[in-house]
């Protein structure tokens, strides 16, 4: 019997971008939903629990309503949103953070999908600290700019209809300006620093990429390591891993710009190591498409640990 597939929220927008990815697989059996009925609450606990595994692609408190129309069900769950990321019940959807994870995922009747900042900068912050070069204490700033699918069906509309009674006409705008983001919480734990990142994310008029800087002062890292040191940690770290591609110096040195939608409609993530060669300061840097490795091709990449099959 081919495993059963249920994605609820299947019509917004990181729904929709799981179900193309699944379009072409004859090994799973896709459990859908009409879309005028996407909110039916009977029919979707019916398709909820028929499932192996359910995607659940909802606002954060629609997230925690499925997981209670599951409990007392066998169903295993992944979910997208920022409800359950600190749970200590719930299994962490990052396979590279370090080298058990996917086993975790792949053992995991509970995934929590990792946000799509949070995957650019604890993919940057977290090989520092576990090599012993980043103390926990070491005061992290996070900037970054997203595209704006980032913010769902609603964000979209406001983006791209000019008639949206609440258009955003900027082509980039900074927000998150109370220094309270909802991805902090995760940054942290996972990050595993005593203090929240400073983090200044900022969105643009683009449909899908992302950028996530972590700038770093060498002299603050234990030993004063050099620019080398450092991509040397994070070449280890990520030795092996296919989806995190650890950009060679050479590549990066050569590069004068970097583009926010260079891997946009792809589900992999490039970290980049900038500066000067004998210079005090280093530019972290991830680049990844927000519906793909830091969302949708996540949750996929996790599905397939689940069933075994990567
Ligand atoms: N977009 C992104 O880049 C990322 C998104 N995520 C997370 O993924 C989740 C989904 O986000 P996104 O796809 O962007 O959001 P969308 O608004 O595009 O889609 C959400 C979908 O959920 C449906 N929905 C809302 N409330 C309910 C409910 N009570 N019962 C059933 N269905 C409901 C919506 O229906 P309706 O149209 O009626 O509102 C819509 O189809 C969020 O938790 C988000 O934080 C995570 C990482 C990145
Ligand atoms: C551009 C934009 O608005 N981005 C969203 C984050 C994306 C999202 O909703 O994802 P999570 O589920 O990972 O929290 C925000 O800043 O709230």
């Amino acid at each position: 019997m081919k495993p059963k597939i249920f994605i609820d929220g299947e019509h917004g927008t990181t729904g929709l971008q799981i179900r193309t990815r699944l379009a072409g697989r004859t090994d799973l059996e896709v459990l859908s939903i009409p879309e005028e009925e996407r909110r039916n609450k009977d029919l979707r606990a019916d398709l909820l629990r028929s499932a192996d595994i359910a995607i659940l692609c909802l606002p954060d408190d629609a997230s925690r309503e499925a997981v209670i129309l599951l409990e007392g069900h066998s169903t295993r769950i992944i979910d997208t949103s920022t409800a359950h990321r600190t749970h200590s019940n719930w299994v962490y959807g990052f396979a590279e953070l370090e080298a058990l994870q996917a086993q975790r995922i792949r053992e995991a009747r509970l995934v929590a999908n990792p946000g799509c900042y949070p995957t650019g900068a604890i993919s940057l912050i977290r090989p520092l600290r576990d090599a012993g070069l980043m103390n926990s204490d070491y005061p992290v700033t996070v900037n970054a700019v997203s595209g704006y699918t980032g913010g769902g069906k609603q964000m979209i509309a406001q983006m791209e209809d000019v008639n949206h009674p609440e258009h955003m006409k900027e082509n980039n705008f900074l927000y998150g300006l109370t220094l309270k983001h909802k991805h902090l919480p995760e940054m942290q734990m996972y990050g595993k620093l005593d203090h929240a990142p400073i983090f200044a994310p900022s969105v643009g008029r683009f449909a899908q990429g992302m950028i996530v800087q972590v700038p770093v002062h060498l002299d603050l890292l234990k030993g004063k390591p050099t620019m080398e040191d450092v991509h040397n940690e994070l070449k280890a770290h990520y030795s092996g891993q296919k989806i995190v591609r650890v950009v060679p110096l050479e590549e990066s040195s050569a590069m004068a710009r970097v583009d926010a939608e260079m891997l946009a409609d792809t589900d992999g993530m490039n970290l980049y190591v900038f500066g000067s060669e004998g210079g005090k300061q280093i530019n972290l840097v991830a680049v990844l498409d927000n519906l793909g490795k830091g969302a949708s091709g996540a949750a996929v990449q996790n599905m397939n640990l689940m069933l075994g099959l990567r």
